[in-house]
Order: C-alpha cells, then sequence, then structure tokens
C-alpha cells in the first residue's frame, strides 16, 4: 500500500535547518495498523502529513498504491486527500451551526455527490459510529467523544483505504477516549482501513499490532506478535 524510500522533510526557520524526517524507510500494507509514538517534536505529525499528501517530503518518494505521492501536482494531490485518505485529528474542527449529519455531509461536496445520497450517505457513517440516534444534534450539543465520531464519521463517510488520527483521544478523558478507541478499532477491522494513528497513549500503544518509534526524525518500527 504504502512504500516510503529515504523520506527527508527539512523546515527552514531563518537561518536554521530542522530535519523532521532524517531518510526513513517505511512499508505499510493494506488493512495494517500502524501505531506512532514518540518525543514531543519527534516527527510524528509530520510522517502523518506525508502519509495523507497534506505535503510534501522534501527528498525521497512515497510511493500509494504504485503512485509517488512527492511528484503529483497540487491538483492531483488534492483529489487523493479528498477520495483516499480520511483525516482524524486531536481537535474535531467541527462546523458549529451544522448539525452531525451536515457536518459529515462536507466531505461529500468536493466529490460531487448529489444531496440525497449525501444525506444517506452520511446518516449511515454516523450510524456506522454509534450515532444513528443524534443526527440533527449540533455539535454544541454533543460530549466531546461524540463529537469526535462526529469528525470519524466524517473522515470515513467518502469510504476511503487510508485512515490516517493524529492523537484522536488528545482532547478527551479516559471514559470518552475507550469510547473513540473501540470506534476506531472496530472501524479498521469491519472496513479493512490502512489505519495510521499517532498516539501518546500507552496502553493504546501496547495493544497494537505494529509500533513505530519516531525520535529526532528517525524511525523504528517493530511488530507485537501478541496483538
Ligand atoms: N511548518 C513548520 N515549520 C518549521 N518547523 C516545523 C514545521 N512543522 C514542524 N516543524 C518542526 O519539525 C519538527 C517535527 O515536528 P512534528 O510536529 O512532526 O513533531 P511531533 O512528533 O508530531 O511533535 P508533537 O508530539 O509535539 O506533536 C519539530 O522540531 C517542529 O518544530
Amino acid at each position: 500500500m504504502y512504500t516510503l524510500t529515504s523520506v527527508s522533510k527539512r523546515y527552514r526557520r531563518g537561518k536554521q535547518t530542522i530535519n523532521a524526517l532524517d531518510s526513513i524507510d517505511l512499508t505499510i500494507d493494506r488493512g495494517d495498523q500502524l501505531v506512532v509514538q514518540g518525543p514531543t517534536g519527534g516527527g510524528k505529525s509530520t510522517l502523518l502529513q506525508l502519509l495523507g499528501g497534506l505535503d510534501r517530503p522534501t527528498t525521497g518518494s512515497i510511493v500509494l498504491d504504485g503512485t509517488d505521492l512527492a511528484k503529483l501536482s497540487e491538483a492531483k494531490l488534492t483529489k487523493v486527500r479528498a477520495t483516499t485518505v480520511g483525516f482524524v485529528f486531536q481537535s474535531w474542527n467541527l462546523i458549529p451551526t451544522l448539525n452531525a449529519r451536515e457536518n459529515v455531509e462536507t466531505a461529500l461536496v468536493p466529490l460531487g455527490v448529489r444531496p440525497g445520497e449525501r444525506r444517506r450517505r452520511a446518516a449511515q457513517a454516523l450510524e456506522s459510529v454509534g450515532l444513528g440516534e443524534r443526527l440533527t444534534h449540533l455539535p454544541g450539543e454533543l460530549s466531546g467523544g461524540q463529537q469526535q465520531r462526529v469528525a470519524i464519521a466524517r473522515a470515513i463517510v467518502k469510504e476511503p483505504k487510508v485512515l490516517l488520527a493524529d492523537e484522536p483521544t488528545g482532547n478527551l478523558d479516559e471514559d470518552m477516549r475507550d469510547e473513540v478507541m473501540s470506534v476506531l478499532e472496530s472501524l479498521w477491522r469491519e472496513r479493512g482501513l490502512t489505519f495510521v494513528m499517532v498516539t501518546h497513549d500507552s496502553a493504546i500503544a501496547r495493544r497494537a499490532p505494529r509500533l513505530a518509534v519516531i525520535r529526532k526524525g528517525r524511525i523504528k518500527v517493530s511488530e507485537n506478535a501478541a496483538a
């Protein structure tokens, strides 16, 4: 699914150059779950952004199903983001004036899906994250865990092959963390998604089938046979 070869990402700030990722090699198979951990500033979010085509590497290639994302035009990269990759972030960024279903529908607008079909698919996606009874609630009328589940429904409604999550439970207390994690886990299993998640939660990392630790732009991957 993904093959990363000698991927580096450098940022310039004034005279200073920051090596956010330093010559990384990584493969991620279709249907894999990879959990990413590491100290702050190590390069985790940078990796996720490159996997999702939100940014390009300075050098190296990121091949997703035969296409090198590093070489795509901005228009083609936008298409990959809209069709193939779902993102979930720490802050769920829902539009406060739109209800749950309308927020989910926003992911289908760029794909040209007709309004009736959008409503149907958004309702289905909300159903699949356990929010079938909350379609017309505004974000302010939902708990933090429920709002994050709306954001997850928005990420999966386009039926992406890849789901990328950057500290999806970072803003939640313990109960809601479990609720959001079990939704993500079951979507991963049921839909055969390729799932990459950055988390500081070591309990989640212990359960992960594959764990990547990124430190100072370098990556180490270990398999967990018990998971
Ligand atoms: N747009 C940018 N411009 C300049 N430097 C950046 C930019 N984005 C990230 N960096 C730097 O690149 C390095 C890696 O950042 P990144 O956000 O990937 O780390 P992280 O592991 O996700 O950290 P955290 O756990 O704090 O989110 C850091 O030193 C950061 O300051």
